[in-house]
């Protein structure tokens, strides 16, 4: 499931120090599941603990994790939306991109420039939500007028027209649309949601923020909590782009340590893919045997032949049934027997929805 995370910004905020960490993670990634990749596109490692225990368990010669992929945009500049900059290059690229990951400076360092003079969160934030909502209120203005005349001409349900104009009026107070969906303000005003996804606006698109920051600002709450608040509905991250890039040159061991040394429990990057990962509204399902240990992608709520998919479409077609067990219940009787013999082996048919952390094997006829 090739979903993709663009990371958007002002110009000379850690953008490329940010991507080039997360593409360093990949190189070292030990058991890195594809071939060729886009010199634009990092494919980042989903870290999960469970493929450990799990390859321990199975005897699995390797380990292949889940990914989550994140695509560098250029700098954006106000007036984008114009054309300005890179203008409407940088929009396509963010159209393509099925979540935004938006990199805002938070570091003090009067070496390094900002394009608007001075280190401002709120305004920088103010400055990319503006050119994306100015970029979707285009896209709207045009396709009204042609909505306006289909429904006249009975070709177009009026749920289409009217969730257009709530739409433009939404972006016209400047909010994304992302966020009055979020707050239910959306359906309030007469949006049908199905209908504006429809639309592939880029303010539809899930959001996280990402605060670059230096030492002073990861230690101190009372900043982060304020930064958390401009960033509500969506997540916030709060990481030093450069100590991230410098943390992948590292070995595994030595950068725990140097993570415990400065209060970090997890690596900023690790946060970033697990957000990501989750923002895109994904979730994995594990396999294992000699040969490997697997976590797979499925969207939340896929079925059990949507899942046996994943591994391979005649899998989905001549799908029988699915074995599973959870990972808690495989660790705590220690074996599949064990836990069959408990009778927390289950059959699931056709209709079941996964649930993350299945441990999984799939009957099926092809
Ligand atoms: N957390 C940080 N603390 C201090 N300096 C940083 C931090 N993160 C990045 N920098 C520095 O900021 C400068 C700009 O970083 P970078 O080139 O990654 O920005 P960018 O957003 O990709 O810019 P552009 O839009 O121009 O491509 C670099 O000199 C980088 O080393
Ligand atoms: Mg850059």
């Amino acid at each position: 499931m090739a979903l993709t995370i663009g990371i958007v910004g002002l110009p000379n905020v850690g953008k490329s120090t940010l991507f080039n960490a997360l593409t360093r993670a990949t190189v070292l990634a030990a058991n890195y599941p594809f071939a060729t990749i886009e010199p634009n596109v990092g494919v980042v490692p989903l870290p999960d603990e469970r493929l450990g225990r799990l390859a321990e368990l199975f005897h699995s010669e390797r380990e292949v994790p889940a990914t989550v992929s994140f695509v560098d945009i250029a700098g954006i500049v106000r007036g984008a939306s114009e054309g300005e900059g890179l203008g409407n290059q940088f929009l396509a690229n963010i159209r393509e991109a099925d979540a935004i990951c938006m990199v805002t400076r938070a570091f003090e360092d009067p070496d390094v420039v900002h394009v608007d003079g001075e280190v401002d969160p709120a305004s920088d934030i103010e400055t990319i939500v503006t050119e994306l909502v100015l970029a979707d209120i285009q896209t709207l203005e045009k396709a009204v007028p042609r909505l306006e005349k289909e429904v006249r001409g009975r070709k177009t349900d009026p749920v289409v027209l009217e969730t257009a104009k709530a739409a433009l009026a939404i972006l016209g107070e400047g909010t994304m649309l992302s966020a009055a969906v979020a707050s239910g303000a959306a359906e309030k005003m007469g949006v049908d949601e199905g209908t504006l996804r429809s639309f592939q606006l880029m303010t539809t698109k899930p959001v996280i923020y990402v605060f670059n920051m230096d030492d002073a600002g990861l230690a101190d709450e009372a900043r982060q909590a304020e930064l958390r608040a401009m960033a509500a509905p969506a997540e916030a991250i709060f990481l030093d782009a450069q100590f991230e890039a410098e943390l992948v040159e590292l070995d595994p061991e030595e950068a725990a340590e140097m993570l415990h040394e400065n209060g970090q429990e997890e690596s900023g990057l690790d946060k970033l893919a697990r957000v990501g990962f989750d923002t895109l509204g994904l979730q994995t399902y594990l396999t294992a045997g000699p040969k490997e240990a697997r976590a797979w992608t499925i969207r939340k709520g896929a079925t059990a032949p949507q899942a046996a998919g994943v591994i391979h479409t005649d899998f989905e077609r001549g799908f029988i049934k699915a074995e599973i067990v959870s990972f808690d219940d495989l660790m705590e009787y220690g074996s599949v027997a064990e836990a069959r013999a408990a009778g927390r082996v289950r059959m699931e048919g056709k209709d079941y929805i996964m649930a993350d952390g299945d441990v999984v094997e799939f009957r099926f006829n092809v």
